[in-house]
Protein backbone atom coordinates (compact mmCIF):
# COMPACT_ATOMS: atom_id res chain seq x y z
CA UNK A 1 0.00 0.00 0.00
CA UNK A 2 1.18 3.72 -0.73
CA UNK A 3 -0.09 6.64 0.98
CA UNK A 4 0.40 9.46 -2.65
CA UNK A 5 -1.77 12.09 -0.70
CA UNK A 6 1.13 14.15 -0.27
CA UNK A 7 2.53 13.63 -4.00
CA UNK A 8 1.91 12.81 -7.37
CA UNK A 9 2.25 8.91 -7.64
CA UNK A 10 1.30 6.50 -10.15
CA UNK A 11 2.26 3.43 -11.45
CA UNK A 12 1.48 1.82 -14.98
CA UNK A 13 0.15 -1.65 -15.23
CA UNK A 14 4.55 -2.58 -16.09
CA UNK A 15 5.46 -1.05 -12.98
CA UNK A 16 2.47 -2.48 -10.99
CA UNK A 17 3.44 -5.73 -12.15
CA UNK A 18 7.19 -5.14 -11.02
CA UNK A 19 6.05 -4.30 -7.30
CA UNK A 20 3.40 -7.10 -6.85
CA UNK A 21 5.71 -9.78 -8.29
CA UNK A 22 6.93 -11.85 -5.58
CA UNK A 23 10.16 -12.96 -7.40
CA UNK A 24 11.33 -9.62 -7.97
CA UNK A 25 9.68 -6.91 -6.31
CA UNK A 26 7.58 -6.99 -2.78
CA UNK A 27 4.87 -9.34 -3.43
CA UNK A 28 1.35 -8.93 -2.75
CA UNK A 29 -1.99 -9.98 -3.77
CA UNK A 30 -2.95 -6.53 -4.48
CA UNK A 31 -1.32 -2.86 -4.95
CA UNK A 32 -2.80 -0.18 -3.51
CA UNK A 33 -2.17 3.74 -4.11
CA UNK A 34 -4.17 6.31 -1.84
CA UNK A 35 -4.53 9.46 -3.42
CA UNK A 36 -6.43 12.69 -2.88
CA UNK A 37 -10.15 13.12 -3.48
CA UNK A 38 -12.55 15.61 -3.83
CA UNK A 39 -15.69 13.68 -3.47
CA UNK A 40 -14.42 11.49 -0.39
CA UNK A 41 -11.73 11.19 2.36
CA UNK A 42 -9.54 9.24 -0.21
CA UNK A 43 -9.09 7.93 -3.32
CA UNK A 44 -8.14 4.40 -3.36
CA UNK A 45 -6.26 2.83 -6.93
CA UNK A 46 -6.44 -1.12 -7.23
CA UNK A 47 -4.09 -2.74 -9.06
CA UNK A 48 -4.23 -6.40 -9.10
CA UNK A 49 -0.86 -8.63 -9.84
CA UNK A 50 -0.85 -8.77 -13.21
CA UNK A 51 -1.00 -4.78 -13.55
CA UNK A 52 -4.94 -4.95 -14.05
CA UNK A 53 -6.71 -1.78 -12.31
CA UNK A 54 -10.26 -3.02 -10.98
CA UNK A 55 -13.00 -1.87 -9.65
CA UNK A 56 -12.98 -2.91 -5.97
CA UNK A 57 -11.46 -4.82 -3.23
CA UNK A 58 -13.44 -5.41 -0.08
CA UNK A 59 -10.10 -6.46 1.87
CA UNK A 60 -7.82 -3.14 0.81
CA UNK A 61 -10.87 -1.17 1.40
CA UNK A 62 -11.10 -2.20 5.16
CA UNK A 63 -7.02 -1.62 5.59
CA UNK A 64 -7.30 1.66 3.88
CA UNK A 65 -10.26 3.07 6.40
CA UNK A 66 -8.23 1.66 9.08
CA UNK A 67 -5.36 3.57 8.08
CA UNK A 68 -7.95 6.46 7.57
CA UNK A 69 -9.97 6.58 10.93
CA UNK A 70 -6.48 6.23 13.09
CA UNK A 71 -5.20 9.31 11.27
CA UNK A 72 -8.13 10.92 11.45
CA UNK A 73 -10.06 9.83 14.68
CA UNK A 74 -12.88 9.96 13.06
CA UNK A 75 -15.96 7.04 13.35
CA UNK A 76 -16.55 7.07 9.71
CA UNK A 77 -14.62 7.89 6.54
CA UNK A 78 -15.52 7.37 2.70
CA UNK A 79 -13.40 6.08 0.08
CA UNK A 80 -13.60 6.38 -3.73
CA UNK A 81 -12.29 3.57 -6.40
CA UNK A 82 -13.23 4.02 -10.17
CA UNK A 83 -16.59 1.77 -9.21
CA UNK A 84 -18.04 4.72 -6.46
CA UNK A 85 -17.70 5.81 -3.17
CA UNK A 86 -18.46 3.49 -0.29
CA UNK A 87 -18.70 4.10 3.37
CA UNK A 88 -16.50 3.00 5.64
CA UNK A 89 -17.14 2.66 9.53
CA UNK A 90 -14.93 1.81 12.95
CA UNK A 91 -16.73 -1.73 14.24
CA UNK A 92 -14.06 -1.35 17.29
CA UNK A 93 -11.78 -3.62 18.51
CA UNK A 94 -9.96 -2.67 15.50
CA UNK A 95 -12.19 -3.99 13.20
CA UNK A 96 -13.92 -2.31 10.26
CA UNK A 97 -17.55 -2.12 8.62
CA UNK A 98 -17.25 -1.44 5.01
CA UNK A 99 -20.75 -0.76 3.28
CA UNK A 100 -20.14 -2.21 -0.30
CA UNK A 101 -23.12 -0.54 -1.52
CA UNK A 102 -25.83 -3.02 -3.67
CA UNK A 103 -24.48 -6.25 -5.47
CA UNK A 104 -24.85 -6.07 -9.52
CA UNK A 105 -27.30 -9.15 -10.45
CA UNK A 106 -27.82 -8.51 -13.98
CA UNK A 107 -25.86 -10.48 -16.76
CA UNK A 108 -25.17 -7.70 -18.96
CA UNK A 109 -23.87 -5.55 -15.68
CA UNK A 110 -22.11 -8.24 -14.15
CA UNK A 111 -20.41 -8.38 -16.96
CA UNK A 112 -21.22 -11.53 -19.00
CA UNK A 113 -21.15 -12.37 -22.75
CA UNK A 114 -24.85 -13.66 -22.83
CA UNK A 115 -27.61 -13.78 -21.40
CA UNK A 116 -28.36 -15.94 -18.21
CA UNK A 117 -29.86 -16.18 -15.15
CA UNK A 118 -27.34 -14.98 -12.67
CA UNK A 119 -29.02 -16.92 -9.93
CA UNK A 120 -28.03 -20.39 -11.58
CA UNK A 121 -26.77 -21.19 -14.98
CA UNK A 122 -24.61 -23.69 -16.41
CA UNK A 123 -21.45 -22.88 -17.71
CA UNK A 124 -19.28 -25.85 -19.31
CA UNK A 125 -15.56 -26.66 -18.99
CA UNK A 126 -13.37 -28.81 -20.70
CA UNK A 127 -16.98 -30.84 -21.50
CA UNK A 128 -17.75 -30.60 -17.88
CA UNK A 129 -21.24 -28.97 -16.94
CA UNK A 130 -21.33 -26.68 -14.08
CA UNK A 131 -23.89 -24.89 -11.87
CA UNK A 132 -22.59 -21.74 -11.29
CA UNK A 133 -24.12 -18.02 -9.81
CA UNK A 134 -23.07 -14.65 -11.12
CA UNK A 135 -22.73 -11.53 -9.02
CA UNK A 136 -20.61 -8.09 -9.21
CA UNK A 137 -19.49 -5.97 -6.69
CA UNK A 138 -18.46 -3.37 -8.48
CA UNK A 139 -16.15 -6.31 -9.97
CA UNK A 140 -17.42 -9.75 -11.46
CA UNK A 141 -17.65 -12.97 -9.18
CA UNK A 142 -18.73 -16.15 -10.52
CA UNK A 143 -19.45 -18.62 -7.09
CA UNK A 144 -19.53 -22.42 -7.13
CA UNK A 145 -21.63 -23.96 -4.45
CA UNK A 146 -19.78 -27.31 -3.77
CA UNK A 147 -20.10 -30.52 -1.25
CA UNK A 148 -16.51 -29.35 0.67
CA UNK A 149 -14.89 -26.23 -0.33
CA UNK A 150 -11.68 -27.59 0.69
CA UNK A 151 -11.48 -30.16 -1.72
CA UNK A 152 -12.42 -27.97 -4.53
CA UNK A 153 -9.94 -28.37 -7.30
CA UNK A 154 -9.17 -23.69 -6.76
CA UNK A 155 -6.01 -24.24 -8.65
CA UNK A 156 -6.98 -25.76 -11.98
CA UNK A 157 -10.63 -24.80 -12.34
CA UNK A 158 -10.23 -21.28 -11.01
CA UNK A 159 -7.92 -20.17 -13.99
CA UNK A 160 -9.95 -22.04 -16.67
CA UNK A 161 -13.58 -20.29 -15.06
CA UNK A 162 -11.37 -16.77 -14.90
CA UNK A 163 -10.72 -16.60 -18.16
CA UNK A 164 -13.99 -18.35 -19.79
CA UNK A 165 -15.37 -17.17 -22.84
CA UNK A 166 -18.81 -16.14 -20.90
CA UNK A 167 -17.31 -13.38 -18.61
CA UNK A 168 -15.50 -10.71 -21.31
CA UNK A 169 -13.48 -8.92 -18.19
CA UNK A 170 -13.16 -12.38 -16.57
CA UNK A 171 -13.90 -13.28 -13.38
CA UNK A 172 -13.04 -13.27 -9.49
CA UNK A 173 -14.25 -17.59 -9.05
CA UNK A 174 -15.16 -18.41 -5.46
CA UNK A 175 -15.61 -22.66 -4.30
CA UNK A 176 -18.37 -22.54 -1.26
CA UNK A 177 -19.62 -25.50 0.63
CA UNK A 178 -22.58 -24.56 3.11
CA UNK A 179 -22.11 -25.57 6.69
CA UNK A 180 -25.07 -24.17 7.60
CA UNK A 181 -28.21 -20.85 7.11
CA UNK A 182 -25.09 -18.99 9.18
CA UNK A 183 -22.16 -20.17 8.18
CA UNK A 184 -19.99 -20.55 5.14
CA UNK A 185 -16.51 -21.70 3.84
CA UNK A 186 -15.05 -20.55 0.89
CA UNK A 187 -11.65 -20.71 -1.24
CA UNK A 188 -10.91 -18.13 -4.09
CA UNK A 189 -9.15 -17.85 -7.54
CA UNK A 190 -9.03 -14.01 -7.16
CA UNK A 191 -8.67 -12.99 -11.53
CA UNK A 192 -5.08 -11.23 -11.71
CA UNK A 193 -4.14 -12.40 -8.39
CA UNK A 194 -4.78 -16.88 -8.52
CA UNK A 195 -5.79 -18.24 -5.21
CA UNK A 196 -5.07 -15.52 -2.23
CA UNK A 197 -6.16 -15.94 1.55
CA UNK A 198 -9.14 -13.71 1.31
CA UNK A 199 -11.18 -11.77 -1.01
CA UNK A 200 -13.72 -9.59 0.64
CA UNK A 201 -15.43 -8.52 -2.20
CA UNK A 202 -15.80 -12.29 -2.91
CA UNK A 203 -16.98 -12.88 0.70
CA UNK A 204 -19.66 -10.28 -0.29
CA UNK A 205 -20.73 -11.99 -3.92
CA UNK A 206 -20.93 -15.07 -1.97
CA UNK A 207 -23.52 -13.72 1.03
CA UNK A 208 -25.60 -12.42 -1.99
CA UNK A 209 -25.54 -15.32 -4.15
CA UNK A 210 -26.30 -17.93 -0.80
CA UNK A 211 -29.07 -15.76 0.39
CA UNK A 212 -30.45 -15.56 -3.05
CA UNK A 213 -30.43 -19.25 -3.80
CA UNK A 214 -32.00 -19.88 -0.32
CA UNK A 215 -28.77 -21.64 1.22
CA UNK A 216 -28.55 -18.76 4.42
CA UNK A 217 -30.38 -16.19 6.14
CA UNK A 218 -29.44 -12.65 6.06
CA UNK A 219 -26.26 -12.73 8.06
CA UNK A 220 -23.51 -15.29 7.18
CA UNK A 221 -20.26 -15.28 8.22
CA UNK A 222 -17.98 -16.51 5.87
CA UNK A 223 -14.57 -18.67 6.50
CA UNK A 224 -11.86 -18.00 4.38
CA UNK A 225 -8.11 -19.79 4.14
CA UNK A 226 -7.27 -16.23 6.38
CA UNK A 227 -10.03 -15.65 8.77
CA UNK A 228 -13.53 -15.02 9.14
CA UNK A 229 -15.60 -11.86 7.33
CA UNK A 230 -19.05 -11.15 8.54
CA UNK A 231 -21.40 -10.04 5.90
CA UNK A 232 -25.34 -8.47 6.48
CA UNK A 233 -27.34 -8.07 3.64
CA UNK A 234 -29.66 -5.18 4.73
CA UNK A 235 -32.05 -2.28 2.65
CA UNK A 236 -29.88 -3.77 -0.27
CA UNK A 237 -26.82 -3.08 0.13
CA UNK A 238 -24.26 -5.62 1.52
CA UNK A 239 -22.12 -4.89 4.89
CA UNK A 240 -18.74 -6.28 5.00
CA UNK A 241 -16.65 -6.63 8.75
CA UNK A 242 -14.02 -7.81 9.84
CA UNK A 243 -10.46 -7.07 11.58
CA UNK A 244 -7.95 -5.22 9.99
CA UNK A 245 -3.84 -6.54 10.83
CA UNK A 246 -2.17 -4.05 9.73
CA UNK A 247 1.60 -3.75 9.58
CA UNK A 248 2.43 -0.11 9.06
CA UNK A 249 3.76 2.73 11.57
CA UNK A 250 1.84 5.70 10.39
CA UNK A 251 1.48 7.14 6.21
CA UNK A 252 4.49 6.84 4.37
CA UNK A 253 5.37 7.66 0.54
CA UNK A 254 7.13 5.78 -1.77
CA UNK A 255 10.27 7.29 -3.54
CA UNK A 256 9.67 8.00 -6.97
CA UNK A 257 13.00 9.08 -7.45
N1 LIG B 1 -8.83 -9.74 -7.86
C1 LIG B 1 -9.99 -8.85 -7.71
C2 LIG B 1 -9.60 -7.53 -7.00
C3 LIG B 1 -9.30 -7.74 -5.55
C4 LIG B 1 -10.47 -8.34 -4.82
C5 LIG B 1 -10.13 -8.91 -3.48
N2 LIG B 1 -8.76 -8.85 -3.06
C6 LIG B 1 -11.00 -8.30 -2.42
O1 LIG B 1 -10.60 -8.28 -1.24
O2 LIG B 1 -12.12 -7.89 -2.76
C7 LIG B 1 -10.54 -8.46 -9.07
O3 LIG B 1 -9.81 -8.55 -10.05
O4 LIG B 1 -11.72 -8.07 -9.11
Amino acid sequence: MFDARKQRLAFDATQARQIADRRRGIGCDQLIVIEPSSDADAFMRIRNPDGSEVEACGNATRCVARLLLDETRKQKVTLQTVAGILVCEDAGGGAVTVDMGAPELSWERIPMAEAVDTNRFTLTVEGESLTASAVSMGNPHCVLFVDDADAAPVATLGPKIENHPLFPRRTNVEFVSVRDKGYLRMRVWERGAGITQACGSGACATAVAAFRRGLTRDHVEIELDGGVLSITLKDGHVFMTGATALAYSGTFAFDTK
